[in-house]
């Protein structure tokens, strides 16, 4: 493992996207042989070291979208359609095993559809370079990935001369900027193996922190604010809403979701309910089952912070 972690670091230069191939890759429980050839394809190839540096506007358009793992009898995820316009932001839900992680990995092309088309700016993904379509995305796992150095040198995907004055912002919108402040010696502390212990949710907060100092087109969170109590939460909603980045957020807090400008609801693989909060609300019985239950526990604290 520690080889491929290496080799995973060399090939993709960024640490965004090897947290999403780790994460990927535990989940998948991939065999080695795929896992290289997702690296090679994320580093290696001639499309991707000749991106057109052309930044998308981030809208991104789900086309009847099927998937089927390779191997697997039955398909994950069923004629799948939704549109999130540059700027928007999309809140997914589901149960667990519902497809939510699968749909996100459709991407940045981790995985292609089976049938069925994703779109951003209106032109296929597949016709994408890929190097201009990875640059596009910030992606925060459920789990965050730090790795061994300083908070300066986690934020700045390992570029210890990254300014100081634009990590600072991008922490202060990830609401992690003050905890850095009280650290012994703040941006300098160093994290991971003999680092400082960092909560669920500060190491959230860094992790999202991380993906803004890239200034993504499309920000992915995924179930990536589970740790984060509901002020903190709502402050980095409302800082992020200058962002002009396209959002899709998983996560399993009705509060979150009915902040979005559209909720997706995923039930065994399939939209069981498209439209905002209060459509949700009219529409599907599934949803209103979620919000009852969650009314239920009101008042409890999530997570720590
Ligand atoms: N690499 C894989 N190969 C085969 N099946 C997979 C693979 N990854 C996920 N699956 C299956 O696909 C289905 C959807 O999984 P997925 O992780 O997308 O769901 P999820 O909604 O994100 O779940 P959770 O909320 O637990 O993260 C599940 O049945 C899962 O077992």
């Amino acid at each position: 493992m520690v080889a491929i972690v290496n080799y995973a670091l060399r090939m993709t230069g960024s640490f965004s996207m090897f947290s999403f191939i780790i994460v990927a890759y535990s989940r998948a429980k991939a065999s080695a042989e795929r896992m290289e050839e997702v690296l090679l394809a994320d580093g290696g190839t001639e499309e991707q070291e000749s991106g057109s540096g052309r930044l998308p506007a981030g809208d991104l358009l789900f086309e009847n979208v099927s998937f089927t793992y390779e191997g697997a009898e039955k398909d994950v995820l069923h004629g799948i359609s939704f549109h999130v316009r540059p700027g928007e932001k999309l809140a997914i839900m589901g149960a667990t095993g519902s497809g939510k992680s699968t749909l996100l990995n459709l991407i940045p092309r981790f995985f292609e559809p089976t049938s069925g088309r994703v779109l951003l700016d209106g032109r296929d993904i597949l016709d994408w370079p890929l190097k201009d379509l990875r640059n596009a995305i910030g992606y925060v796992p459920q789990q965050s990935m730090l790795f061994t150095g300083s908070i300066h040198e986690n934020l700045g995907w390992g570029d210890s001369e990254a300014g100081l004055d634009e990590l600072e912002e991008a922490a202060r919108k990830a609401q992690i900027h003050d905890s850095v402040e009280r650290f012994p010696e703040k941006y300098g502390t160093r994290v991971g193996q003999k680092g400082v212990n960092l909560s669920g949710g500060q190491k959230q907060r860094l992790s999202i922190a991380r993906a803004l100092v890239r200034h993504p087109s499309i920000l992915i969170l995924d179930d990536s604010t589970s740790a984060l109590d509901v002020k903190t939460e709502n402050a980095l909603w409302e800082a992020l809403e200058g962002e002009r980045a396209t959002m899709l957020v998983v996560t399993q807090k009705v509060g979150t979701a009915a902040g979005a400008d559209r909720i997706l609801l995923l039930d065994e693989g399939r939209v069981s309910g498209y439209g905002t909060h209060q459509e949700l609300l009219a529409q599907s019985e599934l949803y209103r089952q979620i919000v009852e239950s969650q009314s239920t526990n009101a008042g409890e604290v999530n997570g720590d912070v």
